[in-house]
């Protein structure tokens, strides 16, 4: 059996397509384009090339998009002020806060600052709490992502046994809860987790989101198995994900490639997120 790739970039384009569409009713019928503000502190170097995608593809979809780049001395309370500035602001529907931030900044207070109806990220206890209910609410984006490329692999999730590879208030632990919500069997291994390879050989799902770069090797994989790396670090300036991606190649169903397939799924959960924002305020 042929392995076939999830493209994240192509499946991007067909949802941000979509997207651009949305965008010119919104501006027809109720005169509003929707708005994110992304806040950057501090000098880290993935983190600007994280957010001039995300600007870049705002403004391909039509999207007022605004980037704050502040100094890394920029103290709590400024970026609090900043937040409270944004929430009262009616052009911006969505913020993101760029993580992560600098030392002596209170992560969860500050995403907890930001207005829940404008918190594209999912990362507000709100919506955190929402989730876990199974409410509605905004997911965060990875997760969401690697949701849509799971179901567009056109298999059936319930009764499926899921193995998530990393425990992450990002991308582990929400993604988890997603699959659960889509009757899987999910099972959250970690760095702790005795005998890995055990729980990843039973896996019809893989959803590696550790950054440890190939930690998954292609012979833990069972045969047929959708694999999923959320993955992204550099070695030798080259991007490498969670998995060993040829040899995990020749036993998956289906597999992302990275670069190239959580990546690009993220920014365009983002835009779906922030159009969705913008939505709520037209009802
Ligand atoms: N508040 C917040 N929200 C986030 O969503 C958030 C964040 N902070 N901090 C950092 C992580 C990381 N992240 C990525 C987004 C896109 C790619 C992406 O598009 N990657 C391309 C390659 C990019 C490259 O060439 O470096 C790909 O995989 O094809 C990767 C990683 C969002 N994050």
């Amino acid at each position: 059996m042929e392995v076939k790739i999830l493209d994240g970039k192509k499946i991007s384009e067909e949802i941000r397509n979509h997207i651009v569409n949305e965008v010119k009713k919104l501006k027809a019928n109720y005169g509003i384009t929707p708005g994110l503000s992304v806040v950057l502190v501090g000098d880290d170097a993935a983190s600007h090339v994280y957010v001039s995608m995300k600007e870049k593809a705002c403004k391909k979809v039509g999207f007022h998009s605004e980037v704050y780049k502040l100094p890394k001395e920029t103290t709590q309370q400024e970026l609090l002020n900043l937040i409270n500035k944004l929430n009262n602001d009616e052009k911006i529907h969505g913020i993101l806060v760029q993580l992560p931030l600098p030392k002596g900044i209170d992560e969860h207070l500050i995403n907890s600052h930001i207005a829940p109806t404008k918190d594209v990220d999912g990362f507000h206890a709100v919506n955190t709490g929402k989730l876990f209910l199974g409410k509605e609410s905004f997911i965060p984006c990875t997760p969401k992502g690697i949701l849509e490329l799971i179901k567009r692999t056109g298999e059936d999730i319930t009764g499926k046994h899921a193995v998530v590879i990393g425990r992450s208030n990002i991308v582990g632990k929400p993604v988890a809860i997603l699959l659960l919500k889509e009757n899987a069997t999910v099972t959250i291994c970690h760095s702790k987790t005795k005998n890995l390879d055990k729980y990843v050989q039973t896996a019809d799902i893989v959803v590696a989101a550790v950054g440890v770069p190939e930690l998954i090797k292609g012979n833990m994989i069972k045969k047929g198995a959708i694999v999923i790396d959320a993955g992204t670090r550099k070695v030798n300036n080259k991007l490498v994900g969670d998995v060993e991606f040829e040899e995990a190649s020749k036993k998956a169903s289906w597999i992302t490639p990275v670069p190239g397939g959580v990546g690009p799924m993220t920014i365009t959960m983002l835009l779906e997120n922030t159009l969705k924002a913008a939505k709520a305020q037209c009802e």
